[in-house]
Parts: C-alpha cells; sequence; structure tokens
C-alpha cells in the first residue's frame, strides 16, 4: 500500500524523513494526530532491517501514542520518531544535535522524549537544538508507571472482587526490572502475596530478599496459581500457548503490547478474565513527562494525582466494556477515539 494511502486510512497528519549526511542522520518523525494538543512520543533508536520496517513501525507507535495519551486525559497528540542505526556504536553528538534541527523545525507539532535505544544523555544533545524535548531525567517514568500500574490494577480488583484492596490477593509478577522492581514493592506493603519470575538471578534475588516472594522459572509463571498476572517485561504474552495454562481472574502489568493478536482479547473475555488494557494502565510514565510541559515546569505530586486518574481510566473502560458487550482492548479504543473525536469538535472561538 502506498504512503498516502496508509497515512488517509489511519488518519496520519505528517511524515517527515530527516537526512543528514555529515552525522549520518537517517531519522523518521511521524505525527499521527494534534487534535488534542503536539503530538508527544519517544524517539527510537533500532538498526531496522530495511526503510520500509521504520515506516511501519514509526507510524504504528505513532498512532498508539494518540491512543495512549488521549485515553490518559492528556491533552497532547500522538507522534513519535525512530532513528536508523545501531544505538551502541553509531551515536554521536553530531547525529542528536542534527536530529534535535528536524524536531525545531517542526515548531513544536511535535515533542520528543527516551525511546528504546536512546538515553538520558542524547536527550541532552537534542535539547542543545530544541526545546521541545521532555523527560530529560527530572522524571525517571518507570516507578511513576510502576504506581499507575498498581492502581489500575487495584480498580480491577475492585470490579472482580467488590475491593480495590490487593491484601492477601496473590500477584504473578513477570519481569522485575524498572517497572516489576516498584510495582513488586507497592504490592507487598498493601499485603499482597508475590510469585514472580525474571531471567536475571540477581533481579529475582533482590526481590525474594526484601519483599519475600515466591520465584518460579520464566516459563512457570504463565501456570503460576494466582489472583492476578502482571506482565511487566514483553509483548506478545497472552497468546494461543499461554492463554489455556493462565488461572488468574485479572491481567493487569505494564508490558506493551501483552496480546499477541487482538483475538486473543476476545478470548480473554470468552473465559472471564479481566485484561486491563495496557496502553491505558501503562499511561503512567507519559503522564509523568508531559507534566514537564505546564507552566513552571514538571511537579511530581502533581504528576502522580493526575496518575492516579487511570484507576478511573480503568474503571471507564470496564463500563464501556459492559454497555457494548465488548471486551476491554476494543473499549480502550473506544475511551480514546471518543475523546479525541469530542474535542475535535468543540467549537472555535475567537480569541480576543
Ligand atoms: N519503564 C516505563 O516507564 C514503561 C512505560 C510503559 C511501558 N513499559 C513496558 O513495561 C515493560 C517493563 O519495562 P521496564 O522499564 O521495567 O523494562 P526493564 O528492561 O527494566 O525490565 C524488564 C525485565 O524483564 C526481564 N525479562 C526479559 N525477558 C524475560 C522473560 N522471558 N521472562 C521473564 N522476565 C524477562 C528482564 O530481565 C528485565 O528484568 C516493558 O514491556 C516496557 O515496554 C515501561
Amino acid at each position: 500500500m502506498g504512503i498516502f494511502k496508509k497515512m488517509e486510512q489511519h488518519g496520519y497528519e505528517q511524515l517527515v524523513f530527516c537526512h543528514d549526511p555529515a552525522s549520518g542522520l537517517k531519522a523518521i518523525i511521524c505525527i499521527h494526530d494534534t487534535t488534542l494538543g503536539p503530538a508527544l512520543g519517544g524517539t527510537r533508536m533500532w538498526q531496522y532491517e530495511c526503510e520500509e520496517d521504520a515506516i511501519t513501525d514509526v507510524v504504528r507507535l505513532a498512532r498508539g501514542m494518540s491512543y495512549k495519551n488521549a485515553a490518559a486525559g492528556l491533552n497532547i497528540g500522538g507522534g513519535k520518531a525512530v532513528i536508523i542505526g545501531n544505538s551502541k556504536t553509531d551515536k554521536s553528538e553530531a547525529l542528536f544535535r542534527a536530529f534535535g534541527r528536524f524536531v525545531q523545525s517542526l515548531n513544536g507539532r511535535y515533542i520528543t522524549s527516551e525511546d528504546v535505544g536512546t538515553a538520558v544523555e542524547d536527550m541532552d544533545y537534542i535539547h542543545m537544538e530544541t526545546s521541545h524535548v521532555v523527560g530529560r531525567g527530572v522524571a525517571d517514568p518507570s516507578p511513576v508507571t510502576a504506581y499507575g500500574t498498581w492502581k489500575g490494577m487495584k480498580a480491577c480488583a475492585a470490579e472482580v472482587w467488590g475491593t480495590g484492596s490487593l491484601q492477601g490477593k496473590t500477584v504473578a509478577v513477570q519481569g522485575l526490572g524498572h517497572v516489576g522492581y516498584t510495582l513488586c514493592k507497592h504490592l507487598h506493603e498493601e499485603g499482597a502475596n508475590l510469585v514472580v519470575t525474571d531471567i536475571s538471578e540477581e533481579n529475582i534475588s533482590r526481590i525474594v530478599a526484601e519483599f519475600g516472594a515466591r520465584a518460579v522459572r520464566p516459563h512457570e509463571i504463565y501456570g503460576a496459581d494466582c489472583d492476578i498476572f502482571a506482565p511487566c517485561a514483553l509483548g506478545a504474552v497472552i497468546n494461543d500457548e499461554t492463554l489455556p495454562r493462565l488461572k488468574c481472574r485479572i491481567i493487569a502489568g505494564a508490558a506493551n503490547n501483552q496480546l499477541k493478536e487482538m483475538r486473543h482479547g476476545d478470548i480473554l473475555q470468552d473465559k472471564g478474565i479481566l485484561y486491563a488494557p495496557d496502553f491505558i494502565i501503562n499511561a503512567g510514565g507519559v503522564i509523568n513527562v508531559a507534566d514537564e510541559l505546564q507552566q513552571g515546569g514538571y511537579n511530581h505530586d502533581r504528576a502522580l494525582k493526575k496518575v492516579d486518574g487511570i484507576y478511573n481510566n480503568i474503571e471507564q473502560v470496564i463500563a464501556i466494556s459492559k454497555r457494548e458487550g465488548i471486551p476491554t482492548y476494543k473499549a480502550a479504543d473506544i475511551l480514546a477515539e471518543t475523546r479525541i473525536a469530542l474535542i475535535g469538535k468543540v467549537k472555535k472561538t475567537l480569541l480576543p
């Protein structure tokens, strides 16, 4: 399919190809939708097999950001950027400054931040050329993502068991990295029992020692006896192989793209497992960095208060799912699309 056809089909506004021979920069910025505000989304650095793969990835990710930002209640649109290259060997000051100039050329229509393959130091170089960059170390997103995931999990618990308390519940956590660790901390402090796994022995030992968790091997986590399964490692973990093994009543974790295919979300619904859509429950990180755009700069307490809203966002998703008789992953899309459509229709009034 041609690029313009694809853009028309999914409502993309702009695709910007950025090339700077001196620094070796080859980047693509995609602005999906700016109905709600400037497009915010990170810059990914990845060695794509071919340019088409880079385009496919950037448009998919940009659209995902529109939905995530809209459903999170942010006055922010969706965008994303990819830099084609090896993040271990191809980075330089010149490369990121060249990229920063392209970001600046969009005059605030696109705001960037860290993503897979980029780090705070890279954002510092971009910032030398543009102010349209957030997340430069002021606000580490992972603990806030974990906090939001915990809140979203409580909203699911309230739906299933009539109380948001997780005390005495058993939560199986897959992935004990930046987000998984803090999520386990919240759960432990609330009195939940933890069954955990990781491919890093070091990460497991820490959680076992600090929070009294029971460790299982990575492939055993799917069949673990638990009330809630929290994927916090990889995408596509809800699939044909894992679905028959799940014993949980709720899936609520931070990992992106947890459903291997959309139909797996339908199967969860049929099995009576409540699925907290990933982009709703893991929005804490973006809510946190978006706070830097407020007048006067970042305020941690204000950001956390906004992240508390994930509880309500999950409640809204569940309400739509019940009203329409559809799985929660579809209800999440409706929540985002409705907000974009509603705000898009607000009458423009002439400012004095
Ligand atoms: N960090 C954030 O703010 C944020 C925001 C939104 C979404 N997410 C998503 O949440 C997930 C976790 O993010 P993170 O920042 O904690 O990443 P991380 O890299 O710090 O942690 C991931 C952990 O998963 C473990 N892991 C990898 N493969 C595994 C396997 N097969 N079985 C069990 N464990 C495995 C890793 O060893 C690591 O400890 C990712 O999918 C990420 O995209 C993170």
